[in-house]
């Protein structure tokens, strides 16, 4: 029993190499990826509202005749267009145009139209419609269902994915595309009935439970996607319990030698947890432990300790961070506080090429007792001699997924390596259960003494100036800032021209000051010499797109101006606020806004203005996570899931765990095939 179907979406039609790259990137790989890419929302072209009838704060569509066209000089030249109906009248405004659009628009023709319908100057208007001109027949038939519009990423317009979802879902109902449905009957709707509704969904559908996912089709996903993870996880908890791992010993001596060049003492809380790593380290059982500690915490010196206590077992470590600012910091500090006890760490990461991989993956294969990295350090053809324990610093980034391929890494030997997951974003204990269901869980629950909690301040971005005047200060008095553009559209291009154009800006206002600029564009080199510009103190404020969010640590950092603030997510202000605060001084954030102000936002903005506390600020998100933020999700990313939601679909999973139960094994199959595209292939040891 598997999925009829299951086209890689190369060799589908219409999809050349370039397409399928873009498609990749949003997670599509295969004919089934296309019909489980949810929509975001839906446009309502089934009806046209006649002209007299349209309110302001809509989005319809509507049908006219042109009877006036004209173009007006204001800052730049604008076209005017009259449509009018038996009903009333619309005025279309383009602050741009081609002349193929006055040809298009000229008086007399028909048209219709769909676009926001907003109150102007002419009375009600639509600026730039998307539009077609009727012939002088019949007009093209209106679709029966709502039209889907899905998330796109860079280079992938809507229309080529919504045609190339819309032949998969095409296939689906004509019964080419053939999904097994073991859950059957047991869940309604059918599965195929559930996957109609969310991409076709009838006008009398209820659109708003559609798109937050309280609608019964979208539960019904979820359920099973749920269902897939528990399945895999509990495979995966079954594989465990028959593998062995090496006893790892810590060595008390070079653990003194370690602090004494890491200059603090640990706090109760990093004492007690290193503690219970170490308990873990020291069976044949693998540790399967997850870290929780808020940011700033200080996981490294806990992460430092496991480390050590494979190297001086004669055993290898490995350290895997997700991003490569994130894992070149932890080789800087880890080689800092390593090399002194004669420790060589080597580092690996994609970037890493030629001769320099070619000496660290013979050091991997010999001598070397610690690694850092990225992700290569488990890609293909890299060989560890020994490796018995892997720390993962996830930050929220790595899924299951990846953490299946992590144990099926240690599998191929005769023991298991031992694994920590480090996390920064406090997880409320039903979420981690969940998420984390078969790890052991630590956390470390005291900051290190003489922090100052972070002053947070909230400002409309009308007070930039003032902002800007506070932030010359600042640097005038030595501290160091950053300056946070995050996204604002979906896309990283975007992303980071506003980041230039931002840095360029401050650069001019504050001439004083050499100000530097990251963003996820550039290439790694790049990246790491800006960070170690500002690392030494060359570069007073740094310009940055949210890739600072996770685990960048300068101490001397002390301000940070969050702009758009009001479209972000609650741990990922959090986590970015802890970038600062991270020495003694005192530190301060200010979250820069653009009114209006919606209702979650502003709480999350008060939650944030309130209080420092990082299981408060999961708690809250958790409340506020509502409907429709689709950037809130995507950020917050507690797991990547494609349709569940955590925090929306708690209550799924005890259901799932019963039906997790009912189910066969051929059953089973087909549920993490469909989902995780064949984990379980990781999970047979
Ligand atoms: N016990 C301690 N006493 C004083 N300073 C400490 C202590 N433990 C860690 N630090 C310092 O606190 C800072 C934060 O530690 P670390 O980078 O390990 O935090 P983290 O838990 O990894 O946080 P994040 O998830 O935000 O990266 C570092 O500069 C570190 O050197």
């Amino acid at each position: 029993m598997t999925d009829r179907g299951q086209a890689p979406v190369a060799e589908l039609h219409g999809v050349g190499p370039q397409v399928a790259s873009r498609l990749k990137a949003l997670g599509i790989t295969c004919e089934l990826d296309l019909l489980f890419h949810r929509p975001l929302r839906y446009e309502d072209r089934t009806r046209i509202v006649p002209l007299g009838r349209v309110r302001p704060e809509t989005r319809v569509q509507v049908e006219g005749r042109v009877v006036h066209q004209e173009v007006v000089q204001r800052r730049r030249r604008m076209l005017l267009v009259t449509l009018a109906d038996d009903t009333g009248q619309l005025t279309l405004r383009f602050f741009r145009f081609f002349p193929s659009q006055l040809r298009m628009y000229r008086e007399g023709n028909r048209v219709r139209c769909f676009g926001d319908v907003r109150f102007g100057p002419q009375g009600f208007e639509m600026a730039h419609p998307q539009a077609q001109v009727l012939g002088k027949g019949e007009p093209p038939p209106l679709p029966k269902h709502l039209t889907a519009i899905y998330p796109v990423t860079q280079g992938l317009a809507q229309a080529t994915l919504a045609k190339i979802i819309d032949a998969a879902v095409d296939r689906l109902l004509d019964g080419e595309i053939r999904l097994a449905d073991p859950l059957g009957s047991s869940e309604s709707p059918p599965l195929q009935e559930a996957l109609r509704i969310i991409h076709r969904p009838g006008p009398e559908e209820n659109l708003d439970a559609l798109i937050d996912g309280h609608h019964p089709a979208v539960q019904r996903l979820a359920t099973e996607e749920l269902l897939a993870h528990h399945l895999a996880l509990t495979r995966l908890n079954q594989a465990r319990a028959r593998q062995r791992a090496y006893a790892l010993k810590p060595d008390e001596a070079l653990q003194e030698k370690l602090l004494g060049v890491v200059g603090f003492e640990p706090t109760g809380a990093q004492r007690r947890v290193v503690g219970e790593i170490m308990e873990d380290l020291g069976a044949e059982r693998p540790m399967r432990r997850l870290l929780q500690g808020d940011v700033g915490s200080g996981k490294t010196l806990v992460a430092a300790f496991a480390l050590l206590a494979a190297a001086a077992s004669g055993r290898q470590a490995a350290i895997v961070a997700p991003t490569e600012i994130l894992a070149e910091q932890h080789y800087r500090t880890l080689s800092q506080w390593l090399e002194p006890l004669g420790i060589e760490p080597v580092w690996l990461a994609g970037k890493v090429k030629g001769k320099a991989r070619r000496e660290a993956l013979a050091r991997l294969a010999g001598e070397a007792s610690i690694a850092i990295g990225t992700h290569a350090l488990f890609q293909e053809g890299v060989e560890f001699r020994d490796l018995a324990l892997i720390v993962v610093d996830e930050q929220h980034r790595f899924g299951v997924h990846q953490r299946l391929a992590l144990a099926a890494k240690g599998s191929e030997g005769v023991r298991s390596p031992h694994q920590l997951v480090m996390t920064a974003t406090p997880i409320p204990r039903t979420l981690a259960m969940t998420a984390y269901a078969g790890l052991d869980i630590s956390v470390i629950d005291e900051l290190p003494p003489g922090r100052k909690p972070v002053t947070t301040v909230v400002l409309s971005q009308g007070r930039r100036e003032e902002i800007v005047e506070r932030l010359r200060r600042a640097l005038g008095e030595g501290r160091q800032a950053y300056w946070v553009c995050p996204l604002i559209e979906e896309s990283d291009v975007l992303e980071a021209q506003a980041a230039e154009t931002t840095a360029e800006e401050l650069s001019a206002a504050l001439p004083e000051f050499s100000v530097g600029l990251i963003h996820g564009r550039m290439k790694p080199a790049d990246k790491q010499a800006v960070m170690d510009a500002f690392a030494s103190g060359k570069t007073a404020l740094l310009v940055a797109t949210t890739v600072i969010e996770v685990g960048v640590d300068v101490p001397n950092a002390s301000l940070m101006m969050i702009e758009n603030a009001e479209r972000l997510g609650l741990s990922q202000l959090h986590q970015l606020r802890g970038r600062v605060g991270r020495g003694s001084e005192q530190a301060a954030c200010v979250l820069i806004y653009k009114p209006p102000l919606g209702e979650t936002a502003r709480k999350r903005l008060e939650t944030m203005r309130e209080t420092t506390d990082g299981f408060v600020i999961a708690e809250r998100d958790l409340e506020l996570r509502g409907p429709g933020e689709v950037l809130g999700t995507r950020q917050t990313g507690m797991l990547r899931f494609r349709v569940a939601d955590l925090a929306r679909d708690a209550d799924l999973l005890e259901p799932v765990k019963s039906l997790a139960e009912s189910l066969d094994v051929a059953g089973a199959d087909v549920v993490i095939e469909r989902w995780l595209g064949g984990a379980e292939q990781f999970v047979d040891v």
